[in-house]
């Protein structure tokens, strides 16, 4: 059983449909690597999984499950049990997601409960320092907050760690060393990481799986490097051909000509074919289904074709 499984997830706020029919599955121990560029629904789908979204948002149809738990149709209190038994939660803005009138130890010991050791907590994420015990979060850097908010959401030991866009308030080489924590951390406890991020290299690097997002469905999944190596879908072909360029600092991915579609509904069809070169009339009009090319999940009516083609890359670029 997956520890994470999302089907056919479709999130509305108010007039926006974020995500529009979504499939993910991460298995106990695993790390995926969620990409697509601003506005694909990482963020949506990220925060569904412990049913954090704001209040504004509506689930529409499908499911969320953790550990076969599904956690949109759980009361309140079981959704909180769930939250604190399976899950960890690390966001963008560290300092955002600490309170900000609380010092650093007293917050650590509060999630540690009684017997917590909190200096070995700050320890694993390299903050060995009393002075930072002692500290409000605005005192600290991006970086040192953003390891407290890791020793926070992993001092439980989570089955499942969601982090959006850790390390994109933060600079190069810091970015780096946060992940290093993150990653490290998880393998010891044997956590699973849904990783939500713009770096499509650090992805190729550090995760098992990817997961490609595109107007609020992932469009591609399968093994991080044969999905970025040997991409079948048009879009994952054009974001993986323009990573190197979005690797640069604050710099954000525009892959292909065209904007990607702010939906109000479904998708009558495939949402890229408008930007796709491949596309064809069936395109506009047919919403495809998953085809599985290799070990890869493919959401394109011309997977199968296109999989054979010498690399879809080169025609594209
Ligand atoms: N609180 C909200 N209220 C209304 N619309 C929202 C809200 N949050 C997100 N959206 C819309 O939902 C869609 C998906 O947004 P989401 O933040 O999930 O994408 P994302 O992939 O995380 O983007 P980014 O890379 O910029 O973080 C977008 O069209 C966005 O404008
Ligand atoms: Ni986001």
């Amino acid at each position: 059983m997956s520890l994470l499984a999302v089907r056919n997830l479709v999130i509305d706020y108010a007039e926006t449909r974020a995500l529009d029919g979504a499939d993910l599955d991460l298995a106990r121990g695993e790390t995926l690597g969620l990409v697509g560029e601003s506005g694909s629904g990482k963020s949506t789908l990220g925060s569904a999984v412990g049913r954090l979204l704001p209040t504004t948002a509506r689930r529409t149809e499908g499911e969320v499950l953790v550990a076969g738990e599904p956690v949109f149709d759980l009361p309140a209190r079981e959704v909180r049990k769930l939250r604190k038994k399976h899950l960890g939660f690390v966001f963008q803005d560290p300092i955002a997601s600490l309170d900000p009138t609380m010092r650093v130890g007293n917050q650590l010991r509060l999630v540690l409960g009684r017997g917590g050791d909190v200096r070995f907590h700050l320890g694993r994420v390299k903050l060995d320092d009393p002075r930072v015990l002692r500290a409000y979060p605005h005192q600290l850097s991006g970086g040192m907050a953003q390891r407290v908010a890791i020793a926070m959401a992993m001092a439980t030991s989570p089955e499942l760690l969601v982090a959006d866009e850790p390390t994109a308030a933060l600079d190069t080489q810091v970015r780096e060393e946060v992940l290093n924590v993150v990653f490290s951390l998880a393998a010891d406890a044997g956590t699973s990481i849904l990783w939500l991020s713009h770096d499509l290299p650090a992805v190729a690097r550090r995760c098992d799986q990817v997961a490609v997002m595109y107007g609020g469905r992932v469009v591609e999944r399968g093994p991080a490097r044969e999905v970025l190596g040997r991409p079948v879908h048009p879009y994952t072909a054009a974001l993986a051909g323009s990573a190197p360029a979005a690797a640069g600092h604050g710099v954000r991915l525009e892959p292909v000509p065209g904007r990607p579609p702010v939906l109000t509904g479904p998708s009558p069809g495939c949402a890229f074919a408008p930007r796709c070169a491949f596309a064809e009339e069936r395109c506009d009009h047919e919403r495809p289904q998953p085809v599985l090319v290799r070990e890869q999940e493919v959401l394109c009516h011309r997977a199968a074709e296109l999989s054979e083609a010498e690399t879809p890359r080169e025609v594209t670029a």
